[in-house]
């Protein structure tokens, strides 16, 4: 309820589990899982349902981690499964351009969702005029929110409002912010947005804060929320769809979700097919701890395994550095020179 004047509050889920949980499958999602999961979520009324490689549209790569099928097929698949809820894609402005969106846009793609650092919202100005120019509905990631205060948050949005996107999310992507940070930064995007745009806002597990942080964020005016089931998500995975489900139905915030179909969902369609969830386990927490991008883990295990130095302490070292998305590659320098400090130790 609005505690102002007790109206219903109606946000809209979208379910991420076939994108950001790609991440955590290590984007080998087949189209059969696709079909199956996307029927499961259209059937407990989820309105926007997000297909792609983990890092976006044309995120299969040597950086990023090839997937096991090409994602506009994957959008494909989904499209046809469905018979209510949009298919949403996500563009990282560099790695997915414009002829990646049109290509997903005729597989059945309807909603885009670009993705920019939290300060870097001019590079995503020609794809919300694109996408907007292909009718599409058009959501802005501001990504490692944590990272920059409300104010220059809010700024950033203005420019993807100006440029054509209907919703602007706060993307939690590290897991770091905390109720009251969510909901300042929240409240400032709306403040600034009015009628322009909505407000969304995307939550991580890695402090067990994903759905506290979704209601704060509600509380505070946003009207779009994310989820996976089982939380299936990079880092600590995100906010379990199925819970928010739960707990918004409990809190009188309307979601259009049938929360046993939901439920079904998580239990009986997604859990079967995963062999390994995501945790809250040192690593990840100390993602959350120190504001590391989420999928940053899974290429920090693979220098840990490599370079015999614990996923942790890389971790620790890439957030004391500041580094953003698209800096994968200095996850290894820093593995390797926490590996050549612990040799010279050793020999002293
Ligand atoms: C690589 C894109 C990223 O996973 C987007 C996202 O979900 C986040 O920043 O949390
Ligand atoms: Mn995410």
């Amino acid at each position: 309820m609005n505690s102002i004047d007790e109206t219903p509050v109606r946000v809209r889920i979208t379910d991420t589990t076939l994108r950001d949980g790609s991440h955590a499958v290590r984007h080998q999602f087949t189209a059969e899982q696709v079909v199956s999961v996307a029927k499961a979520l259209d059937a407990a009324g989820v309105a926007r349902i997000e297909v792609t490689h983990g890092d976006g549209l044309a995120g299969s790569s040597f950086n990023y981690g090839f997937s096991k099928v090409r994602d506009i097929e994957l959008v494909a698949a989904a499209a046809d499964a469905v018979e209510r809820a949009q298919i949403a894609v996500l563009l990282l402005p560099g790695l997915g351009t414009i002829s990646d969106l049109r290509e997903a846009r005729e597989a059945g793609a309807s909603v885009v969702r670009v993705a920019t650092h939290c300060t870097e919202a001019d590079v995503s100005i020609q794809h919300f005029q694109a996408a907007r120019e292909m009718g599409m509905d058009t959501v802005g990631f501001l990504m490692l929110a944590h990272r920059t205060g409300p104010a220059e948050l809010a700024a950033q949005a203005r420019i993807m409002a100006d440029a054509g996107c209907q919703c602007v999310y706060v993307v939690d992507s590290a897991g770091a912010l905390m109720p009251h940070t969510a909901a300042a930064r929240v409240s400032a995007l709306v403040q600034e947005l009015g009628d322009d745009a909505e407000v969304g806002f995307h939550g991580h597990q890695n402090l067990s804060l994903g759905v506290a942080n979704s209601i704060a964020a509600v509380e505070a005016g946003a009207r779009q929320i994310d989820g996976t089931l089982c939380a299936l998500g990079a880092g600590a995975g995100n906010s379990p769809t199925e819970i928010v489900s739960a707990a918004f139905d409990g809190l009188g915030i309307e979601t259009g979700l049938d929360v046993e179909q939901a439920l079904a969902a998580a239990e009986e369609v997604l859990r079967p097919m995963i062999d390994r969830m995501p945790v809250a386990d040192r690593a990840s927490i100390v993602q959350g701890r120190y504001g590391v991008y989420n999928s940053f883990l899974l290429h920090a295990e693979r220098a840990a395994e490599r370079y015999g130095v614990p996923a942790y302490r890389i971790l620790k070292h890439v957030g004391e550095a500041g580094y953003v998305g698209g800096q994968e590659d200095m996850i290894i320098d820093v593995a390797i020179s926490l590996a050549n400090e612990a040799e010279k130790e050793a020999v002293r």
